[in-house]
């Protein structure tokens, strides 16, 4: 199969089901992104229910909500103190928590996953919800590689699925690009871009390609980064310096790729390699391969590239 040759068109599918008015999200995967999404979902009037493995990852993901929510406001009601404690009080009310995935689903509107970036482990999620969700529940993934459409196939709502991929930290980032395969209907289109822009985002329309647009530029770049170090060619904190004064880039490549998981980064390389394993963009890192096999994913774990701790 083509690597970018499949799901490229996009013909929308006459649907049944009408336009979906997103008020009830359940998010699945309480980690950076999932408990991002739920953030800005539940600060935009939401209603939030936020799943995961344990009661501890919860607890955590919700303490991070909570800290990430203080920031937001410092800024955004800095001559407001008590709007600001209002506004996070009335977003942590709209967040519930939950371990049992079908169950939660059985009164969303939307069930958007954001768990390891597996596609079986994915499909196999998506595979249980479709039995317990109501026929009107759209299904969408934040996948950042995988196709869109490879992971519906688990399920029986071909048209009802799409892709909705965030970018980390999820409160700060503006963009969201929104993505239907060949099944997804108009209505369910529609209903993720208008879900989208309900959060505030700017989203763009995205065809069901690996790494959609953002992905597909900017993994190749940070890896990139990486070989040109491996080579010999610049240290670490050089490059960094060189790509955030020289490029006008926020973060250097390799703090990027340890705030986005080195783990993470690992699973999109491996996955596009055994689509592509001649493709020199592709082809996978000792060092990275290292720090993942050392349990160094970047900041989430205290140590990738460089130390948090
Ligand atoms: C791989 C995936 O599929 C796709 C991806 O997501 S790829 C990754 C995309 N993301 C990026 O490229 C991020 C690049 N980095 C940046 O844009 C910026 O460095 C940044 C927005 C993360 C932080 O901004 P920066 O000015 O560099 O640093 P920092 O001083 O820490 O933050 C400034 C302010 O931003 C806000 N902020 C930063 N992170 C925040 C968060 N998680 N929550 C709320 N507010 C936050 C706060 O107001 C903070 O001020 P504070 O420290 O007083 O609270
Ligand atoms: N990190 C990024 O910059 C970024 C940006 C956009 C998209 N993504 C994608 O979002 C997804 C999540 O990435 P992340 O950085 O938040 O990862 P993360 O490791 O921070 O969090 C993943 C969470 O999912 C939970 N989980 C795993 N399997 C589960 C299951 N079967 N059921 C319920 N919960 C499960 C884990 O316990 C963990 O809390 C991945 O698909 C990733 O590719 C990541």
């Amino acid at each position: 199969m083509a690597f970018f040759g499949h799901h490229m068109c996009r013909a929308f599918s006459s649907s049944a089901f009408r336009s979906v008015a997103i008020k009830h999200v359940v998010i699945i995967g309480g980690g950076q992104m999932g408990a991002g999404i739920a953030q800005v979902a539940a600060s935009t009037g939401h209603q939030v229910t936020l799943v995961d493995t344990s009661d501890a990852i919860l607890t955590k993901a919700v303490k991070g909500i909570e800290a990430s929510l203080k920031r937001v406001v410092k800024k955004k009601f800095a001559d407001k103190p008590e709007a600001g404690v209002a506004f996070i009080e009335k977003a942590l009310r709209n967040v519930s928590i939950a371990t049992d995935a079908a169950a939660a689903v059985q009164s969303a509107d939307l069930a958007l996953e954001a768990i390891v970036e597996n596609l079986k482990v994915k499909q196999d999620l998506f595979s249980v919800l479709d039995k317990t969700a109501p026929a009107h529940t759209i299904f969408a993934s934040n996948t950042s590689s995988l196709p869109i459409g490879d992971i519906a196939s688990a399920t029986s709502r071909l048209d009802r699925f799409g892709g909705l991929h965030f970018f980390n930290p999820v409160p700060m980032m503006k963009l969201v690009e929104v993505i239907g395969t060949s099944a997804t209907s108009q209505e369910t289109f529609d209903s993720l871009m208008n879900f989208s822009n309900a959060l505030g985002k700017t989203s763009v329309s995205c065809k069901d390609t690996p790494g959609f647009i953002v992905n597909r530029l900017l993994v190749p770049y940070m890896l990139e980064a990486v070989r040109l170090h491996e080579r010999g060619h610049g240290s670490k904190e050089d490059i960094d310096v060189a790509m955030k004064l020289g490029a006008g880039y926020p973060m250097g490549p390799f703090e990027l790729l340890d705030y986005v998981g080195l783990d993470t980064a690992k699973f999109i390389l491996d996955g596009w390699s055994a689509m592509e394993p001649t493709n020199p963009l592709f082809s996978p890192s000792p060092l990275l391969n290292k720090l993942v096999a050392d349990g160094k994913f970047g900041k989430k774990t205290g140590e990738g590239f460089y130390k948090y701790k």
